[in-house]
């Protein structure tokens, strides 16, 4: 791999859920600062595999991953929402600021802002367990978004999010790139993975079919120069 700054990059041989049984092969992927790169592909070509494997999550694996480096901070934001029974949204907030190491002060004018954000203010002291998928999810967004990381790993994040919380996020996440944090988001809305992404990656059946800019895929896809990201994927998969 060529030696440009990068928050995450991974070269995956092989990853699977068992020995000699490799789910993945042959994944180059990388996110430099300030990037938004899309993993995009087909129910089963492979997303959470790939992702699992980069967070260090799956036992089978042949290859090399560079998450952050020295000192970088990751926030992976999975598709299921995960929380504490007996804990509320505050309570969540305050654990992940703390494992964190983030000052008191800090954290709390952070949390309260972001917490006006997604208009969840009035059930500060909720149990999340009592609330909606899309309100869940919120809470895994304001918990990455506390934590102010070097990269952001998002697993499929536009399936419970409404409208309105969806534009909330993508503006959050602008501001994020500014300051210089790398993103790698997988989804299957392709039309909006085509506006904010900086770059793809496309995978079938566990391999990459193609990787670069919009115009680097088309030319994979030997699709014309205005095809779309979905004409792009219908080609490939
Ligand atoms: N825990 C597991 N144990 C064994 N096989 C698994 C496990 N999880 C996923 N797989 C298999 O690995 C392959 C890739 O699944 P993966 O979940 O990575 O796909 P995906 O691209 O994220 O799909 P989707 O878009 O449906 O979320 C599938 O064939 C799936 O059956």
């Amino acid at each position: 791999m060529e030696n440009r700054d990068f928050v995450l990059r991974a070269a995956i041989k092989e990853a699977g859920y068992e020995e000699d049984k490799p789910t993945i092969r042959q994944i180059v992927l990388e996110v430099a600062p300030g990037e938004l790169v899309g993993l995009i592909g087909p129910n089963g070509a492979g997303k959470s595999t790939t992702i699992k494997t980069i967070l260090g999550l799956m036992t089978h694996v042949n290859g090399e991953i560079m998450l952050g480096g020295k000192n970088k901070r990751y926030a992976y934001v999975p598709e299921q929402p995960i929380f504490y029974e007996y804990m509320t949204l505050w309570e969540h907030l305050h654990l992940a600021a703390s494992a964190f190491g983030i000052e008191e002060r800090q954290f709390a004018a952070k949390a309260e802002e972001l917490l006006e954000r997604f208009r969840l203010t009035e059930e500060k002291h909720h149990y999340p367990s009592h609330f909606s998928k899309g309100m869940q999810q919120k809470l895994m967004l304001i918990i990455a978004f506390l934590l102010e990381p070097d990269v952001y790993i998002v697993d499929e994040p536009f399936v419970g999010l409404d409208p309105r919380a969806t534009t909330d996020f993508l503006k959050l996440l602008e501001g994020e790139r500014e300051r210089g944090a790398g993103v790698l988001m997988s989804t299957h809305v392709l039309d909006t993975a085509e506006r904010i992404c900086t770059g793809f990656v496309l995978i079938n059946n566990g391999s990459v079919v193609a990787r670069g800019s919009l115009d680097d895929v088309r030319n994979d896809a030997g699709c014309a120069k205005e095809a779309t990201l979905f004409e792009c994927f219908h080609a490939l998969t």
